[in-house]
């Protein structure tokens, strides 16, 4: 029996006079992986920082498990179980690798602030178990051998693995990425594209990502919608979809 993890329905959004949303409606079943793609400024990330509580809609609903998360802080949304990477890769850059997903884990610890202080009892337990926790996402992502480097001055690919490492440091159930090969080449996308699919085997995950690059969004995706002017104009399997009419013209005419 299919599951509805995320049900977001007649989503909108205006800034000013720009309809940036427009009645977007959308059900993400578990543990699927689904593709949103569109031209620039179609209102992509736009859906995303609803979805995060970085925007409140102007209306509509985004329900989580069942429950309304809209009004919810970002945090809240994040310990529910959505983490996210960005457009622009968001790092510590001064910090070495395992601070980062250290960091990045702190948000679902529960020790109190006494016990902080006074270095005591449960913080040292948890200490303890953040910092493995940390190490077994960093071997996941295959940055186990690095794990002292300064996050600034690894290469793109190992920066956008250990922005994923970060986000899977709070256990989400659902994972949003942003053009996650962004800047990439065919070889480090088809490398990405089994980086992904591995993650959502591990980690059971659902996945639902914004990608310009169509060959990873074609190779990765359960289904793909299609958003132009903050409205959708197609959702379908990838074979739907590349064979739509309304999405030559409308992203891969573009694209050409
Ligand atoms: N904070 C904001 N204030 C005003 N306008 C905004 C804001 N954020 C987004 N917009 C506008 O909303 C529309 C959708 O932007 P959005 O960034 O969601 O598009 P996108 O599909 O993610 O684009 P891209 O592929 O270029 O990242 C655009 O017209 C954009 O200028």
């Amino acid at each position: 029996m299919t599951e509805t993890i995320l049900k977001i329905t007649d989503l909108q959004k205006n800034f000013g006079g720009v309809v940036a949303t427009r009645d977007f409606s959308l059900d993400i079943e578990k543990n699927k992986i689904v593709g949103l793609i569109g031209p620039n400024g179609a209102g992509k990330t736009t859906i995303f920082n609803i979805i995060t509580g970085i925007y409140q809609p102007s209306g509509g609903s985004v329900e989580f498990m069942g429950n309304n998360i809209v009004g919810k802080k970002p945090y809240q949304i994040a310990l529910a179980g959505i983490a996210r990477t960005f457009q622009n890769i968001r790092l510590f850059t001064n910090l070495s690798v395992l601070d980062n997903v250290i960091i990045a884990s702190h948000q679902d610890c529960n020790y109190s602030i006494f016990s902080e202080m006074t270095h005591l009892g449960s913080f040292k337990k948890t200490e303890k178990a953040v910092r493995e926790h940390a190490m077994q996402l960093l071997e996941m992502v295959g940055l186990q051998d690095i794990t002292n480097r300064i996050a600034g001055g690894l290469p793109y690919g190992h920066q956008r693995r250990l922005e994923i490492a970060r986000a899977l440091a709070i256990h989400p159930k659902l994972l949003l990425l942003d053009e996650p090969a962004a800047g990439m080449n065919a070889d480090e996308s088809e490398d990405l594209c089994n980086f992904i699919f591995d993650l959502h085997r591990k980690f059971d995950l659902t996945i639902f990502l914004i990608e310009h690059h169509m060959d990873v969004v074609v190779k990765l995706c359960d289904s793909i919608t299609v958003l132009n002017f903050g409205q959708t104009i197609c959702q379908g399997t990838p074979e739907q979809v590349i064979a739509e009419p309304c999405v030559i013209e409308a992203y891969l005419g573009e694209e050409e």
